[in-house]
């Protein structure tokens, strides 16, 4: 459960004078996620999502992340829309933390995607490139393969306590990554964790896509990599190669890749598998044992980094032949 921050009902209720949303009714927090605290109220103006930004969020990004919902959704994407106060900006402060309040999105995420799932997302993923191709504003990605070290070095010898040998493994797939990294492949608006958690569906149809706090200007293909790591493995460990081929075909059918893009995902794939592996064990390593957060497993991507890693070409993923060219 991610509740970093507690709130009090007089704070919150003093919050909330700044909207039009009628008095608080009710709140608790989420019981997902793991960055931010996340609450879900009620008021005698509706239900909305409350966030307070935490450790990983820079203040200074903010701006991006908002103004991106907001162009996305003018542009008919379904994602969270921060409410407006009457006065002043939507990004507020509550309980020392910068806070937002967000339209609730309905629908529920796929705990076991099927390949339809996944192809919906490929082509929700494709939509959502285009629709970001003109939003003004830039964000670098700060876990791209220069953070990558800087997360195992901070991790340390603790690595090894999560599986012996762990940190020259991943010290030598950085070497690798380092050295063949693509940088000249089209870059744009990514969302960076699109994980299932992170799309609803509601009634059989993709109903939207939330939490765009890791979103970043990047190589537009990385994106799918990172989605061919999280939605195509079954829990067993083995990749699924009809959710790959459905998750490529769906996102070609709106953007098409170009060869370069084709031939990069593999070693993409070998970087997103990577930073998630990283981020979960620091998170592994340093999150208290009395927080208030269910802890990702790292060795989870550990595996996918190994299975990305014996990839040869795109038939691994279930791309035939017939792969459409762009
Ligand atoms: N606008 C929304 N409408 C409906 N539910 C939402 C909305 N925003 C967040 N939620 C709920 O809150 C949960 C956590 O939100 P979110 O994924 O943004 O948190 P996070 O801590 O950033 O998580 P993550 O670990 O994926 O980075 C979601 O799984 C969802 O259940
Ligand atoms: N989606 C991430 C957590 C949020 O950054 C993971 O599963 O590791």
């Amino acid at each position: 459960m991610a509740v970093y921050t507690e709130v009090g009902e007089a704070e919150l209720s003093a919050f909330l004078t700044r909207y039009d949303v009628g008095r608080l009714l009710s709140y608790k927090g989420i019981a997902e996620g793991v960055e931010n605290s996340n609450f879900l109220l009620r008021s005698e103006g509706g239900t909305f999502i409350l966030t307070l930004y935490e450790k990983r969020v820079n203040r200074a990004d903010l701006p991006f992340f908002v103004g991106l919902m907001e162009h996305l959704a003018g542009k008919g994407l379904s994602c969270p829309l921060p409410v407006q106060p009457r006065e002043g900006d939507a990004l507020g402060e509550l309980a020392g933390r910068p806070a937002a309040l967000f339209t609730f999105l309905e629908g529920m995420w796929s705990r076991r995607p099927t390949a339809d799932q996944c192809g919906a997302v490929g082509k929700a993923m494709a939509g959502m490139h285009l629709a970001a191709a003109d939003f003004p504003l830039q964000r670098a990605n700060s876990l791209s393969v220069d953070a990558w070290r800087p997360l195992l070095d901070a991790c340390g010898e603790d690595a090894d306590r999560v599986e012996a040998g762990l940190c020259a493994e991943i010290a030598a797939e950085l070497t690798e990554l380092e050295a063949n990294w693509p940088s000249d492949l089209p870059k744009g608006v990514i969302h960076a964790d699109l994980f299932p958690d992170n799309v609803f569906f509601l009634q059989g149809e993709l109903s939207g896509l939330i939490d765009f706090y890791f979103a970043c200007n990047d190589v537009l293909a990385y994106d799918l990599a990172i989605c061919l790591c999280a939605w195509c493995f079954e829990q067993d460990g083995a990749f699924n190669v009809t959710k790959g081929r459905a998750l490529i075909e769906g996102y070609q059918s709106v953007r098409p890749l170009n060869a370069a893009e084709r031939d990069a995902l593999p070693i993409l794939a070998r970087g997103a598998s990577v930073r998630f592996l990283l981020t979960r064990l620091y998170d592994w390593i340093n999150t208290p044992a009395n927080s208030f957060v269910t802890k990702k497993d790292p060795k989870e991507y550990l595996r996918k980094s190994r299975f990305h890693r014996q990839v040869r070409s795109l038939a691994d993923y279930g791309v035939t032949m017939d792969f459409r060219t762009a």
